[in-house]
């Protein structure tokens, strides 16, 4: 199954529990506007290097499109078009007024220079300048994106447009950023972790979590869930991981981190497998790297009771079932991930007024957010008797319908 099977995979399943009906299925399911764009530049030895850069817009029906901006040489137009239908469900469940986009361009940053990777930015941009926008669509970082290259994005845009702070989130702080978004998406999962293990009956301290990934989202939720009093056995990048079932030292990882890039040759635990990750004994699972990571192959091992997905699309449908079957709760990327677009729109609000709040305030904002929409999102659940997926797209097929059908065909 392809990206964008998925995706609408668990879009119809909860269509047809609502009995949406197949014009308006159909209508939903369908992309705005698919772009696609040449972005050549110069490298830094005289080459010339032509890349494929995208720009997906889901759809607009409640306000803006929204949505990162991806750098992965693995990024197709199929992948673009499910991560943009996704960021349509997402925004929907935790009810900012946005619609769904998402983007990027098919390269490796980690070959690049910093100088290749802000030609690439800016010739990116001179080819969507036209497409996007404060009132139209807003990018924000993704998997290999950061505050740097949201900077290079709103100075591009603001030399066609002028001025334009409000056209990008996750900015620097000095930049009109947001306080709190660089940890909004880690925070956002980890508010969803405390509602579900309370649920649980299971506290947040004491529990043992395992998680893929340790870049923007991962090495986030470890520390906020270390500072909540939970136990880190395993966690990993793209090159390996590292695995204690003691529960490994967070900010001494996160130290690590910094100095050298990458968990692997932490000496705080032995190395493991992304693999092994993955099948870790822990209670809740995290996967928060990239996409389609729980395959039919692997479900079984999985060993967590929970799958909280910070990452999008980590869960093939094939497997999100045998974890259903297997009576292992999974709660969903469009709600547990949503902290960090939460609070891009808390920025953006911020860019419009030509205000900054304190961080206190943006926290308190995304708290109410996130224990809003779980508590929507786990009332669905329990009333229909579905999946915290399929109840989360419930909500969000609801909210984006009615906007589709009030505002006209
Ligand atoms: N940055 C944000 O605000 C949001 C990100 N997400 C999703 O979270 C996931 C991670 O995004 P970020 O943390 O922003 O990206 P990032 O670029 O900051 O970090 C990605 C991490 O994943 C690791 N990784 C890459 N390929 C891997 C592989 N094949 N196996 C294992 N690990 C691998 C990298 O080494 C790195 O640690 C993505 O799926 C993204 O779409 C979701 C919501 C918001
Ligand atoms: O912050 C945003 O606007 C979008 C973040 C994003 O791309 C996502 O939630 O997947």
């Amino acid at each position: 199954m392809n990206a964008v099977d998925g995706t609408n995979y668990y879009f119809r399943k909860a269509a047809r529990v609502m009995d949406v009906g197949t014009p308006i299925e159909t209508l939903l399911a369908t992309p705005l506007r698919e772009v696609k764009v040449q972005v050549s530049i110069e490298m830094d030895s005289g080459e010339i290097r032509t890349f494929l850069g995208y720009r997906i817009q889901h759809d607009n029906s409640r306000g803006p499109m929204k949505g990162g901006l991806r750098y992965h040489p693995a990024l197709d137009q199929d992948e673009c078009v499910s991560l943009a239908s996704l960021m349509t469900w997402k925004t929907a469940v935790v009810n900012v007024p946005y619609g769904g986009a998402k983007g990027g361009v098919a390269c490796d940053p980690s070959q690049m220079s910093l100088k290749e990777v802000e030609r690439l930015t800016r010739k990116f941009v001179d080819q969507i300048q036209d497409v996007i926008g404060p009132t139209r669509d807003i990018p924000a970082p993704d998997v290999n994106t950061n505050p740097q290259v949201m900077a290079w994005v709103m100075d591009q845009y603001s030399r066609y447009h002028g001025h334009s702070p409000a056209v990008v989130t996750g900015k620097p702080l000095e930049l009109y950023g947001s306080k709190g978004r660089e940890a909004a998406t880690g925070r956002g999962l980890l508010y969803v972790c405390r509602e579900i293990l309370r649920d649980l009956g299971m506290p947040v301290k004491g529990t043992r979590f395992a998680i893929q990934g340790f870049g923007n989202v991962g090495s986030h939720i470890a520390q906020l869930i270390w500072g909540d009093g939970g136990v880190v056995v395993a966690a990993s990048d793209v090159l390996g991981g590292m695995y204690n079932p003691l529960g490994l030292d967070v900010p001494s990882l996160f130290e690590h981190v910094k100095r050298t890039g990458t968990v692997t040759g932490f000496s705080g635990g032995t190395p493991c497998t992304n693999e092994d990750v993955l099948a870790a004994d822990c209670e809740v699972l995290i996967p928060a790297a990239l996409g389609h990571v729980l395959t039919r192959d692997n479900a079984n091992s999985v060993r967590a009771r929970l799958v909280v997905e910070g990452a999008n699309g980590p869960t093939q449908p094939e497997a999100d079932d045998i974890l259903e079957k297997r009576g292992i709760f999974v709660v969903p990327d469009i709600l547990a991930s949503a902290g960090g677009v939460t609070v891009s729109y808390l920025e953006w609000v911020q860019n419009l007024q030509h205000v900054s709040w304190e961080e206190d305030r943006v926290n308190a904002e995304l708290e109410k957010t996130m224990k809003e929409a779980y508590d929507r999102v786990a009332q669905i659940a329990r009333s229909r008797k579905v999946s915290m997926r399929t109840a989360a797209y419930i909500l969000a097929i609801g909210r984006v319908g009615k906007a589709t059908v009030l505002r006209g065909i």
